[in-house]
């Protein structure tokens, strides 16, 4: 059986957005809606190393880190049914980018510029892509990263609804799609 040959219903659903934009709270409230196991990349990585992804980016270096996340994308892709939040970041590799579109269901977590402002301070202590940047900085950040979480299967605009209603609304539309693309015979 080829990769193209996965059925829709245990392709794994992975979740994409700028830092803070929700991935790993509203992944896990999916995966437990769902009845299936969650992986959160960096927190994976972090196991990995025993260190949290501050540490090691300044221990080995941006370019170490990105190295482990496309090992770690590409190994939990390999599996079915597993429900992934990638870092802020995966997608500014295309190997990472095509697989996933081509693996799993990719939900685009949209946020916007004034509402993510608000969450800065709970974010930026812990990622060091933000650290040493102005205000100004990380707003530039915030609007170029946003086309490369251009290509996805769905996009969610989450400003105004709480995590349980957005988690919600994507089991239903995953549901939605299993019925209308491989309706139970
Ligand atoms: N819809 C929401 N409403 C209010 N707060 C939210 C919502 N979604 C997430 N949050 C809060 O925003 C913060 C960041 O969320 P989270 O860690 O899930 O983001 P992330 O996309 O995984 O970030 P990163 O890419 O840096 O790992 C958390 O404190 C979380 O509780
Ligand atoms: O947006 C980014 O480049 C990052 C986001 C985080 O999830 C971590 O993966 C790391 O801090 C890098
Ligand atoms: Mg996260």
């Amino acid at each position: 059986m080829t990769i193209k040959d996965i059925p829709l219903r245990e392709k794994c659903i992975i979740f994409i957005g700028f830092m803070g934009v929700g991935k790993t709270t509203i992944g896990s409230e999916v995966a437990k809606k769902l009845y299936r196991d969650f992986y959160d990349v960096d927190v994976e990585i972090e196991k990995k190393y025993g260190m949290s992804v501050k540490e090691i980016f300044n221990t080995f270096g941006e370019e170490e880190f990105r190295k482990k996340e496309k090992e770690m994308i590409f190994k939990l892709c390999e599996q079915r049914l597993n429900i992934i939040s990638l870092g802020g970041g995966a997608f500014l590799q295309s190997e990472i980018k095509e697989r996933c579109l081509k693996d799993g269901i990719v939900f685009f977590l949209d946020l916007s510029w004034d509402s993510w402002k608000d969450r800065i301070s709970m974010l930026i202590d812990s990622r060091p892509i933000l650290q040493g940047r102005t205000l100004e900085e990380i707003e530039d950040l915030f609007h170029s990263r946003q086309k490369i979480y251009s290509l996805h299967h769905s996009r969610v605009e989450t400003d105004a609804l709480e995590i349980e209603e957005i988690a919600n609304y994507i089991v239903d539309s995953i549901k939605l799609a299993w019925d209308l693309y491989e309706p139970h015979k």
